[in-house]
């Protein structure tokens, strides 16, 4: 007989005791990203049936056009967190400077700060295309009660409690991280529920995929192409497949599943890359180690970068452990 399926709520409740601090407000932080990306994926499911597809016309604070959606997203992570009194500050890749919550008053001892990418990979939407949430949990390091600063939000990966991402693909996953390994869910539609489908997630150590924007080659330091080069060459198990989505989710999401590498490399056009270390790089960094991958810029751990700015941008390599030392050792090398 098939084995009864956890659900995430009572996994929460299940593992809330091998949190390092255990109030139960991490747990109650978790159920609430997981009502708002309920809310999230229902919108997504009808894009093409409701006026949500197409631009905003309105620019993010980083001069990147927003869609109806990054907006709508951005609206209901808010919106949850705020209303349930859970976190006491949010900073959103959508929004030019964090969210204080109730911060200020002396009463509110929420410790919790949320960084988001609300909708990663939007350009996919019009076209009927995986695209994503991230999140990224911090203790705020100022004192409980008084206003946050933007020094709780400018810590370093390493210091996240947890991480995660939404993907709405042709099933909609929560896949996240509390420091104790990666779980994945997936959501039973018919009933509302994410189940535990996918316990404790693993990078492969070797892999066959690398994903990378090529269309950028010529812009690549010399180490990066000597890297593609490589994956592209008649030897062994190569060449690798090669395999860009577009959305960082659905690309970490299938290389963390399959065994792959994912690059977003810095190139003449964008000095620092374009993914955002606090939104996108951390999470992904943190989830990638705990499922025994590896993340860097090329030459330094992502999660001991010491964030400067909110919206800070950083070069992205990460994924199974021995594909990403070996693009390493080329950029090293170059
Ligand atoms: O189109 P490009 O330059 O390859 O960029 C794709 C990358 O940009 C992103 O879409 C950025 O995310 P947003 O949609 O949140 O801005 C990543 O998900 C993706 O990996
Ligand atoms: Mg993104
Ligand atoms: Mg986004």
């Amino acid at each position: 007989m098939a084995h009864k399926k956890q659900t995430l709520g009572e996994f929460i409740i299940e593992n809330q005791s091998s949190f390092k601090y255990s109030s139960g407000e991490l747990s109650s932080l978790i159920n609430s990203i997981r009502l708002a990306a309920k809310v999230v994926n229902h919108e997504v499911n009808k894009a093409g049936l409701v006026d949500i597809i197409g631009a905003s016309g309105d620019t993010n604070i980083q001069g990147e056009d927003q869609q109806k959606l990054d907006v709508y997203a951005n609206e209901k992570f808010i919106q949850t967190l705020t209303n349930r009194n859970i976190v006491c500050g949010i900073a959103s890749e959508e929004e030019d400077d964090f969210i204080a919550i109730n911060s200020q008053d002396e009463n509110n001892q929420n410790k919790y700060v949320v960084l988001i990418d609300p909708l990663d990979g939007s350009s996919n939407i019009d076209v009927n295309v995986s695209v994503g949430t991230i999140f990224s949990i911090y203790r705020r390091v100022t004192p409980v009660g008084t206003p946050v600063k933007m020094e709780d939000f400018l810590q370093k990966g390493n210091q996240q409690v947890a991480a995660g991402y939404v993907v709405y693909g042709t099933s909609t996953m929560l896949v996240y991280t509390t420091g104790a390994g990666v779980n994945g869910f997936t959501l039973n539609p018919a009933i509302g529920s994410f189940y535990l489908s996918h316990p404790n997630m693993q990078f492969p150590k070797d892999g066959t995929i690398y994903s990378v924007n090529e269309g950028n080659y010529i812009h690549f330091p010399q180490g990066v192409k000597n890297y593609i080069k490589y994956c592209q060459e008649e030897e062994g198990d190569r060449p690798y497949t090669s395999r860009y989505i577009g959305s960082l989710v659905s690309d970490f999401h299938r290389n963390m599943i399959k065994g792959g590498i994912y690059m977003y490399p810095k190139s003449s056009k964008n000095p620092n890359g374009k993914l955002r270390l606090l939104y996108e790089c951390n999470p992904m960094a943190f989830l990638a180690e705990q499922a025994n991958g590896r993340a860097s810029d090329g030459f330094t751990r992502i999660m001991d970068i010491e964030p400067t700015e909110l919206h800070q941008r950083v070069p992205l390599i990460c994924g199974s452990k021995n594909m990403v030392e070996k693009a390493e050792m080329f950029m090293r090398n170059a």
